[in-house]
């Protein structure tokens, strides 16, 4: 698959700028990922908030916080409220936020509260096919957190939804899609060993609000992650070929990705 050499140099310029500015993503997320996400983060360049206080939220945001991730994994009552006044301290201040609606449509409580937060502008919904087609609208089937479909039978879904909230929406799967509701971009990167850790598509919310904080739109911050992430799951696995020492091969192989790499293994197509 031929890439477009802007999408993939301003892949690579996002990653630049993740390193040189070191944005805080304060990521209000669930129980089971936050190390990987902090680690996640880390390794890109940014730096990691995590706490579970609305007074310290609104702190955090009003201190100089460049994203937030609102993560759905194991939210409470308690958690929601404090999401939603981090969200609206987050909008207040202009902070980008990103969406990751996990295991939505399977459960109340967090399908009541998605749908909620997503009339409040995020600037990015990162889900997989089942989460971001429950949150459209259609019918879909969850187990647990993982996805019964595959990202292209979500591609309508994302479409509307993309255009109903006004953010990007990043679909993840075998292929990514990216879109604003007017341009999809397909990326074909990543390593099916990826779906056998837990939590690389949570921590990938969280390098999504890390890339919003510095990417000239949505739609290249949502296109960067699936990038990033897929090369740097690709050579993960080249070096450690089974679960638990390819989760740590993640993290090396995302500190040490070079432009080269992204130039070498990008595979993007603009749709
Ligand atoms: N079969 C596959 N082939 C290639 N890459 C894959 C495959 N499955 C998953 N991936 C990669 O894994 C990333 C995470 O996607 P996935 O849809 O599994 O997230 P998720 O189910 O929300 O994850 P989790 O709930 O475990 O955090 C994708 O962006 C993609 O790069
Ligand atoms: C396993 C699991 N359960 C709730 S959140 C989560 C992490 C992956 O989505
Ligand atoms: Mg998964």
């Amino acid at each position: 698959m031929p890439s477009s050499s802007g999408l993939v140099s301003a892949v690579s310029s996002d990653l630049e700028k993740i390193r040189e500015a070191a944005p805080l993503v304060l990521s209000l997320t669930n129980s089971v990922v936050q190390p990987l996400t902090a680690n996640l983060l880390l390794a890109a360049g940014a730096v990691p908030a995590m706490l579970n206080d609305a007074e310290e939220t609104v702190e955090m945001l009003r201190g100089g916080t460049g994203a937030l991730l609102v993560n759905l994994g194991t939210v409470t009552h308690e958690q929601g409220a404090v999401m939603q006044t981090a969200v609206q301290e987050a909008n207040r201040l202009n902070i980008p936020w990103v969406l990751d609606p996990v295991a939505v449509g399977a459960l109340s409580l967090r399908t009541r509260l998605a749908r909620q937060l997503k009339e409040q502008t995020p600037r990015i919904i990162r889900g997989n096919a089942s989460e971001i087609m429950a949150l459209a609208g259609y019918s879909s089937v969850t187990k647990g957190p993982e996805s019964t479909s595959s990202s292209a039978d979500a591609l309508q879904a994302a479409r509307e939804l993309a255009l109903h909230t006004g953010a990007a929406v990043l679909v993840t799967g075998r292929t990514d899609y990216s879109t604003d509701g007017h341009q999809v971009v397909s990326t074909e990167n990543g390593h099916p060993m990826m779906s056998r850790v837990t939590g690389v598509g949570c921590s990938m919310g969280a390098l999504t609000a890390a890339c919003a904080a510095v990417s000239p739109s949505p739609l290249q911050a949502a296109v960067s992650t699936a990038v990033l992430m897929g090369i740097a799951g690709e050579m993960a696995f080249e070096q450690s070929p089974a679960p638990g020492s390819f989760a740590v091969s993640l993290l090396d192989c995302l500190y040490s990705l070079s432009p080269e790499d992204v130039a070498r293994r990008a595979r993007i197509l603009s749709l």
